[in-house]
């Protein structure tokens, strides 16, 4: 009966007193489940904890943050291992508001106080060529450039869409403001992701408004991290699962696996939160660990999703099941082994410890997620292995299925969220090996002129269905 009455009542600052919240000194892009899951965790279990409170805005739409500002910044995070769950409410996000309150993120990259932005605005949100340059022709980007020309003089609801466009504004602002340094630091599935974000970030001040393009190359650091713990989308089933334990109404909880992970690489001038206090590891060389994680887990991620779905698998763990896609996944992971220094990064423990968090059947992680925006991913995930076996003289097949089976999903998906939808539309619309090819080019140009690589990417796609 008591659960029942508390269970009116929503999670927030009224129905679980918290100490003083602390002050905000880090602006977060893309207030989404995965930076609940992990930065926010990590600041909160920080013993910096009171020093350190984000503002977070979302990308694209208010709803994320109008559940969790209603509960003044607080969520749970349900910990979901094998046998059991168990609960914490963060309370590290001070401020959760729209990605079109320009005016609020602004007024806090003005602020001396503000000393780190870090991002979660999925690979597509950087709008990268696959040489790694900000695409200037896309219409977002190239909107952005006109409003960020314009940023004295701002219409009321313009300024710039995109993430790093509103980033871009803002750190004009603090240009103006002689308010210093400032790190940023991506938390993207991104390889190399302090290069990609600089190339964003620069390219476009750079075609905007040049001297703040200098002030950029002067004043930010970008910090390059690897960011890894498994973070399916919540459910309604999670939500009555929070109101169970918690007895209050809780409209933005998280769900993760125990194993959490972050690497980082870079330097902040103006202070940071003690993240290695909860476990955050800093390194000189980002890139070995980089790659472990994006060839191996993600790389295994799309594998499986491309798979598994055209074999009628709905999650990870159900994937991993079918001994086809076991087996696939461990052909893939030989390739990449081969092209990693395997010893230094203990491939063997990470390869089972990555078996045994796939394998955990309570993370409902929906292939269909993880099969969005495939061109970019891709580019990632599987063609650094493609390019290191063909150089090395081996067919790169295990590495070529993740291609083939992409190339399969696409021509039967009912519907595909991808950055370069219009190019895999017109691809769609060939026959035979100048489909083949022209599916891949959206990947890829160079594998798209290996007849050799087009001749096994179809040979495969067979076997994926069979
Ligand atoms: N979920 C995970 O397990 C996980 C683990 C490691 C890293 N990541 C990284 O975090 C990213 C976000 O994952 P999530 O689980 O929080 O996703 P999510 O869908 O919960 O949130 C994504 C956020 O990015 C914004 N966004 C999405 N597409 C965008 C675009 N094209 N332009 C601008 N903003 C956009 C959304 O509005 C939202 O704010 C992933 O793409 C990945 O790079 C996720
Ligand atoms: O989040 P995405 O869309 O970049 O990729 C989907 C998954 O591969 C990814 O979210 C992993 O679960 C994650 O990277 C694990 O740390």
């Amino acid at each position: 009966m008591e659960t029942q009455q508390r269970a009116q009542r929503t999670l927030n600052a009224q129905t679980f007193p918290l100490p003083k919240r602390p002050p905000i000194r880090i602006v977060h892009l893309g207030l989404g489940a995965f930076h609940r899951a992990h930065e926010a965790w990590y600041t909160w279990k920080a013993d910096s904890e009171a020093e350190w409170g984000i503002a977070c805005f979302t990308g694209r739409s208010p709803a994320a943050a109008t559940a969790l500002a209603s509960q003044d910044g607080l969520y749970t995070l349900i910990e979901r291992s094998a046998t059991g769950d168990t609960f914490q409410v963060v309370s590290s996000i001070v401020e959760a508001r729209d990605g079109s309150e320009l005016a609020r993120l602004r007024e806090l990259l003005r602020a001396e106080t503000t000393a780190v932005v870090t991002l979660t605005i999925t690979e597509a949100g950087y709008h990268l060529l696959p040489n790694g340059a900000l695409d200037l022709d896309q219409p977002a980007v190239a909107a952005d450039i006109q409003a960020l020309r314009q940023s004295e003089d701002l219409p009321d609801n313009g300024g710039p869409s995109t993430p790093i466009g509103r980033l871009v504004l803002g750190l004009g602002d603090r240009m103006s403001a002689r308010a210093g340094e400032i790190a940023i630091v991506c938390c993207d599935n991104l390889a190399d992701n302090a290069a990609a974000t600089r190339n964003a970030v620069f390219g476009l001040a750079q075609a905007a408004d040049p001297p703040l393009a200098s002030w950029i190359a002067e004043n930010v650091s970008f910090v390059g991290t690897s960011v890894d713990r498994i973070t399916p989308r919540t459910t309604d089933a999670d939500l009555d699962i929070v109101r169970e334990y918690l007895g209050l109404e809780d409209h933005s909880p998280v769900v993760t696996e125990p194993f959490t992970n972050w690497i980082l690489s870079g330097s902040f001038p103006m202070g940071r939160p003690a993240w290695e206090d909860a476990g955050a590891v800093f390194v000189e060389n980002l890139e070995p660990y980089e790659n472990r994680k994006l060839w191996l887990l993600n790389g295994a991620h799309s594998l499986l999703a491309y798979t598994g779905l055209q074999r009628g698998h709905t999650t990870v763990a159900e994937a991993l099941l079918d001994p086809y896609c076991s087996r696939w996944v461990q052909e893939f992971w030989d390739e990449a082994e081969r092209n990693l220094p395997s010893k230094e990064l203990q491939i063997s423990a990470y390869r089972a410890a990555l078996l045994e968090r796939f394998s955990n059947k309570r993370i409902s992680h929906q292939l269909s997620q993880i099969a969005a925006d495939g061109t970019h991913k891709l580019r990632m995930r599987a063609l650094p292995v493609i390019q290191a076996e063909l150089s090395a003289g081996r067919p790169a097949t295990g590495a070529m299925r993740v291609i083939s089976a992409w190339l399969g999903w696409v021509q039967g998906a009912e519907t595909i969220q991808d950055p370069a939808i219009e190019a895999i539309r017109a691809a769609l619309q060939q026959d035979g090996r100048k489909r083949t090819e022209s599916l891949t080019a959206t990947i890829d140009q160079q594998l798209a002129q290996d007849p050799s690589a087009l001749e096994l990417i179809e040979k495969l796609a067979g076997s994926v269905r069979s």
